[in-house]
């Protein structure tokens, strides 16, 4: 089968040649990963050391079946994840620190008092919105935002808890591709409108327009961008055939979306920060009739985002974005510790252990030019 190359030469890297004027290691302040998928039962013990092992925290999104609703649903979650982490590195005998920042799943019903109890517990860190209908685990998610979960809204803007936001409008007459640019006016303009101091995190960016939207935004905006929106189009979903692993939401855009993004990310422009939406499904439920969206990316998160700004000679910047940006916005100190990333060649397995299945992840079979080492 013939491989959906990386934008730069996957073989840069394997040895010191041609990269001269470029450090054979970097060492970064350890970063934190603002938007992941650790599922629960065997899949979170399978890809919860992957994560850890790199980031020092992350915020859990919560589409679990059922969601995680409440402080309560949260507060057990929570408890599950470092207890897997606890059991994965009882297996292993490492023991990294990764502190899990837990989110509840903002449905139609969502009270304010249950915000006041996330805002004052101390470990829920954000409210997310999936329109519903809008991506994976997504309907029990809200059908209308500001007519239905206004009070809710208010009380977040009182608190100071974000509104981290799947931006997709659900509506089949806008094409795929679109469903982003009409998402802002349609319903990210209204909303921030009606609650200007509210906090908001534009979740996975994949479009120019959402990079030029969080730009310019007056009041408390940011983003996420993945490692797949800043390294592929959408060409790598029809490379030589269908490709099920480069599928996920929002979709891959062209080029020119991918351009922006990757400027968006390397500028320097606080509002821009790492969130991998790493979204492991099983082979079997992405190589099937209706196949799942998500890609997997926590194993080599780090590597691909070295390459991502390595292709625009922004290495230097690649530590705000990952370990700066992000807490200055959810008022969270930085880590402590470092992590570093070393030029070498990185082969990505084919597969990789999921429960009692596989998960393929994203760039299987090829070769990055970076890895990173345990986190210090
Ligand atoms: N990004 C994806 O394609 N999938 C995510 C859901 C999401 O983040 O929208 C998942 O949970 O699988
Ligand atoms: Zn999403
Ligand atoms: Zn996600």
């Amino acid at each position: 089968m013939s491989q959906t190359s990386l934008p730069v030469s996957p073989d840069r890297g394997a040895s010191a040649a041609g990269a001269a004027d470029a450090p054979a290691r970097i060492r970064l302040i350890r970063p934190d990963d603002w938007h992941l998928h650790l599922r629960d039962g065997a899949v979170l013990r399978s890809v919860v050391m992957d994560s850890a092992r790199q980031f020092g925290r992350a915020i859990i999104m919560p589409n679990l079946r059922p969601p995680v609703l409440t402080t309560e649903d949260a507060r057990a979650y929570r408890e599950r994840i470092l207890s897997a982490l606890r059991q994965a590195c009882a297996e292993t005998g490492e023991a990294p620190a990764f502190e899990p920042l837990m989110t509840l799943y903002l449905t139609d019903r969502t009270t304010p008092d249950e915000i006041r109890r996330a805002s004052d517990c101390g470990f829920v860190h954000g409210v997310k919105l999936y329109p519903a209908g809008a991506t994976t685990h997504s309907d029990a998610g809200v059908t209308d935002l500001l007519g239905r979960c206004r009070a809710t809204l208010e009380a977040m803007q009182d608190c100071g808890m974000p509104l981290l936001v799947h931006g997709e409008v659900t509506d089949p007459e806008v094409d795929l591709f679109d469903r982003e640019a009409v998402f802002i006016e349609r319903v990210m303009q209204p909303l921030r409108q009606a609650f200007p101091a509210l906090k908001v995190v534009f979740e996975h960016l994949t479009t120019a327009d959402g990079a030029a939207y969080v730009t310019q935004a007056p009041g408390p905006i940011a983003a996420t961008l993945t490692p797949q929106h800043l390294l592929y189009n959408r060409n790598a979903l029809f490379k030589g055939g269908l490709r099920p692993h480069w599928y996920c939401l929002p979709v891959l855009k062209r080029e020119t979306h991918r351009k922006a993004l990757l400027e968006a990310a390397t500028s320097g422009n606080p509002r821009f920060f790492l969130g991998t939406d790493s979204a492991p499904h099983p082979r079997g439920a992405k190589e099937q009739d209706c196949g799942c969206a998500g890609c997997y990316t926590a194993r080599h998160a780090m590597a691909l985002y070295a390459t991502a700004f390595e292709s625009v000679g922004r290495l230097d910047r690649l530590e705000a974005f990952a370990s700066l940006h992000g807490p200055a916005f959810y008022g969270l100190e930085p880590n402590r510790g470092s992590l570093t990333l070393e030029r070498v060649a990185n082969p990505i397995p084919h597969d990789l252990p999921l429960g009692d299945e596989v998960v393929v992840p994203l760039a299987a079979g090829e070769t990055l030019g970076w890895m990173s080492l345990d986190a210090e």
